[in-house]
């Protein structure tokens, strides 16, 4: 009971001063330095005096970081779920799959927590600040919390009880965590006082690997790929390698590239930053960019190879067997220009971002901050990308996703029909065989059009529509061979000669014999 009243009183001579400290500030505003310096000297001198108590902060960003503190988040989901039933004043936020609400502690507030007989207070609060980074004077919000116990129970709390926060709270944000989509917003121009460059959605993609229609050999394959990628950070740690793994998805349009993308993220639970790489300025903002993104997260570059024009360089390399110096340099300047256009036209304005700079953002030294990162690249065109870009250790797992097969197929019947037989498989197995089709369009044509489309109806409508395909692929090789008929090439002494060509240079020949 004494013990009690003493504490009371403590943190009432506590409030008191922290009173005082206001006025102080206010103070502060209209003394000379040299007299301020003096004031503050022997009031921290008094104040830790009688004050026995120790406070600890945890700031949300600390000094010119832009990445918030893991320490801070992690105090946030302790409080929120030890401590939200003694607080009065709480905040509430929708939290992981729409369905919950989380409740954090307000602004101000004040909770007790115990840990082992020890009582430590926390506190929710902010303070204004000017910020560096503003081009002109600004205040800025930041906030913090703020621990105080008694100065006898230090070893008991900066020891283990810390431990016990940081480790609890980690393991709820993993658990309530509602992932998120980042895009670094093309065109926008965010205002130099926000903090991050990504802006965010939260993540809802239904898509999984079991509604994926591929191989289920290759699909088992990828699953333990990622799986396995998920688990080895000591195996990384050990082999002196960054906790990250590239991989390229390539494919005609419609084969499942960005849909595979969600599926692995559903998989891994992880984050995705779609990265839009014609809205990044320049390669510095690039690295920016990637310090800001969290582990257990993807980074997505979509049409790696439509994104920037990201071939020049190697092309001038190759270049120097067939032309002059003086050749070359011209070409480069041609290339350079119609670079700028081309980055102009596709809606990135000035963007200077280089195959270096993006070599460097997948494995660069920076690319090591956070760990637990996969970057997926997606192209139609694998040709078409620089080999440095895709060689294996950058772009460690390349995977080919193509047209439907009947293996693909009873994947997709499954998720839209729910029919796993059917005596109409048969058709669609030899038709699907024949024909070049994509999931996309396999599962277009499995959609039900109206209430009344049964499954005996979706998939007739898909053997129409292959009997389609098939007819027109028909029509194309016929008009091929005709083609090739017509012009009947065959090579010679590694020429081309047409038949015509060859019979008068047979006739010349003679006459010159
Ligand atoms: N392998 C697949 N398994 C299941 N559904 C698929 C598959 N491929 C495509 N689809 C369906 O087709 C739609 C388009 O696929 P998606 O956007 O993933 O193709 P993509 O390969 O990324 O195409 P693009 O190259 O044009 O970006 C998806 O919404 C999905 O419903
Ligand atoms: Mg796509």
């Amino acid at each position: 009971m004494l013990s009690l009243k003493m504490t009371e009183m403590w943190t009432t001579i506590g409030s008191t001063l922290a009173s005082f400290m206001f006025i102080w500030a206010i103070i502060r505003q209209y003394c000379p330095y040299q007299l301020l310096r003096f004031f503050e000297k022997y009031s921290h001198r008094i104040m830790d005096y009688f004050y026995p108590y120790i406070r600890i902060s945890f700031h949300e960003f600390l000094g010119d970081r832009l990445k918030r503190s893991d320490a801070y988040g992690a105090v946030e989901a302790y409080l929120s779920a030890n401590t939200s039933k003694s607080a009065k004043r709480l905040k509430a936020e929708i939290g992981k799959d729409s369905t919950n609400l989380v409740l954090t502690m307000d602004e101000y507030e004040r909770v007790t927590d115990d840990y082992n007989g020890v009582k430590v207070y926390w506190v929710c609060s902010k303070v204004m600040a000017a910020s560096r980074s503003m081009p002109y004077y600004q205040e800025q919000e930041k906030r913090f919390y703020k621990l105080t116990f008694h100065k006898k129970y230090r070893d008991t709390i900066t020891g283990s009880y810390l431990d016990h926060v940081m480790k609890e709270g980690k393991e709820i944000r993993l658990r309530n965590r509602q992932r998120k989509l980042y895009t670094n917003s093309p065109g926008y121009k965010w205002p130099s006082y926000k903090q991050t460059m990504w802006s965010h959605i939260v993540f809802e993609h239904p898509a999984t690997f079991e509604t994926m229609a591929m191989e289920p050999e290759k699909k088992k394959e990828i699953i333990e790929d990622l799986v396995t990628f998920s688990k080895s950070k000591d195996f990384y740690a050990r082999i002196g390698k960054a906790w990250k793994r590239g991989y390229l998805l390539f494919g005609p349009p419609g084969t499942g590239k960005s849909t595979m993308i969600a599926a692995m993220a559903n998989l891994l639970g992880y984050d995705v930053y779609d990265l839009e790489l014609t809205a990044v300025k320049d390669n510095t903002e690039l690295r920016k960019l990637l310090i800001e993104t969290t582990s257990k997260s993807i980074i997505v570059i979509e049409d790696i190879d439509c994104s920037l024009d990201l071939t020049g360089q190697r092309k001038k390399k190759g270049e120097s067997k067939f032309f002059s110096d003086d050749e070359n340099d011209n070409k480069a300047n041609f290339d350079a220009g119609r670079k700028e256009v081309k980055e102009e036209g596709s809606g990135g304005g000035s963007s200077k971002v280089t195959l270096s700079g993006l070599l460097n953002f997948i494995d660069g030294i920076w690319s090591a901050c956070g760990g637990e990162r996969l970057i997926v690249f997606t192209t139609n065109y694998v040709e078409k990308l620089d080999p440095a870009l895709i060689r294996r250790g950058r772009m460690d797992k390349h995977i080919e996703l193509s047209y439907c097969s009947f293996n693909g197929f009873k994947v997709l019947a499954n998720n839209y029909l729910r029919v796993e037989k059917h005596a109409l498989f048969e058709s669609v197995e030899r038709l699907i065989g024949e024909v070049k089709i994509t999931p996309a369009d396999v599962a277009e044509n499995l959609m039900p059009k109206s209430p009344m489309d049964d499954a005996d109806k979706c998939l007739l409508n898909l053997i129409e529509a292959l009997e389609e395909v098939r007819g027109k692929s028909g029509l194309i090789k016929e008009h091929d061979e005709e083609v090739e008929c017509v012009s009947s090439v065959i090579k010679e002494n590694g020429e081309f000669v047409d038949d015509d060509e060859k019979e008068i240079d047979e006739g010349k020949k003679q006459i010159e014999r």
